[in-house]
């Protein structure tokens, strides 16, 4: 058998902060934030951390398929902004849903993070497991420098997954291609640690927060991403027009016109919800997935072709062709 998406979920915190009441905090404006990046709020946690909200999602995925924990083989939650290193994330959810049966790991590739927990969770179908979640989550909002403009603004907390079944009559993956370039990591950071301990020399003190060289990250996403998203349309043999719907990570809304315009694809068949959940990382595309599949734009099961792509820090990237 094969790996089917049987389910999708989503969820945020219920603080909605717009554009206007950021422009409280720190100098900058609804204006300015909407023209530039599309986002027009963004669900940021009083609390919640990213356990919460990935336990969330996974009990609303095991009710629309009405599974129980412990028939889960594997969970996988993607995330730059885990409750702790140790233990994962992951692993909280697996405690706290009862998943007895079920291993659990974090997946670390930033904004490209749901796609390679999705690739990932395939092979474990392929390899025998039965059912898996895979869940992209973040709580940004922790990790984020509140003194600076450039970045404070850009990004919001929130999860979404899927479930992940062997029910599949045809492969679930039709073509796909991950890439790294960590040569460029630089450009995007955040939460770095520094060797300090009776033993070290020295240490200079780092910036711990999310830092990113908006330039170097808009061109890589210009420049690299439309290359991977073609070179994986070709493997497919498939023509963008044979391409349902573009399910991209939500960083701004520019990037989708000028990777459609890349592809010489439809504009409106690039999906969309920036403008309430900001960049939420390695949660926007499941997040988008599932709003998608609840108003009804996506069907589970009607065999729609949808490709998924996922860019920034590492610097990762990745795309999927898929059929629900
Ligand atoms: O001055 C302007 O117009 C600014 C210029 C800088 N901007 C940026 C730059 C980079 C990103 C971004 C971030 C990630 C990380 O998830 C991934 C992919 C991208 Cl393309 C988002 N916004 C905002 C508007």
């Amino acid at each position: 058998m094969f790996a089917k998406i049987t389910a999708a979920a989503h969820a945020a915190p219920n603080n909605s902060v717009s554009n206007d009441k950021l422009s409280t905090l720190m100098d900058t404006s609804d204006e300015w934030i909407y023209s530039r990046t599309g986002i027009k709020s963004r669900h940021l946690s009083t609390g919640e951390n990213t356990s919460d909200l990935s336990i969330r999602v996974a009990k609303r995925l095991l009710e629309n398929a009405n599974l129980s924990a412990d028939e889960l083989d594997f969970i996988i939650v993607a995330t730059i902004t885990p409750d702790s290193m140790m233990p994962s994330t992951a692993a909280i959810v697996q405690g706290k849903i009862g998943a007895t049966h079920a291993f659990a790991f974090d997946l670390t590739a930033a904004c490209s993070g749901f796609v390679f927990a999705l690739s990932t969770a395939e092979k474990l179908i392929q390899a025998g497991s039965h059912k898996g979640i895979v869940i992209g989550a973040e709580v940004f909002s922790k990790v984020l420098d509140w003194t600076d403009r450039s970045t404070a603004v850009l990004f919001g907390d929130g999860a979404g997954g899927v479930l992940l079944e062997d029910k599949g009559t045809s492969p679930l993956v039709i073509a796909e291609q991950l890439q790294t370039d960590g040569s460029r990591g630089d450009k995007l950071t955040s939460s770095l640690t520094a060797v300090q301990s009776p033993f070290s020399v020295s240490h200079t003190p780092l910036n711990t927060h999310v830092t990113m060289d908006g330039r170097a990250i808009f061109d890589f996403a210009v420049r690299d991403v439309p290359k991977n998203m073609l070179s994986v349309l070709t493997k497919a043999q498939l023509t963008v027009d044979e391409i349902d719907y573009f399910l991209l990570h939500q960083a701004n809304s520019r990037i989708l016109d000028k990777m459609a315009k890349k592809l010489s694809a439809n504009r409106s068949k690039f999906l969309q919800n920036m403008a309430e959940y900001g960049n939420t990382s390695a949660a926007s595309i499941p997040i988008l997935l599932s709003e998608s599949l609840e108003n009804g734009k996506l069907s589970l099961g009607q065999n729609q072709k949808i490709l998924l792509t996922g860019f920034g820090g590492g610097l990762t990237w990745g795309t999927m062709i898929i059929t629900l």
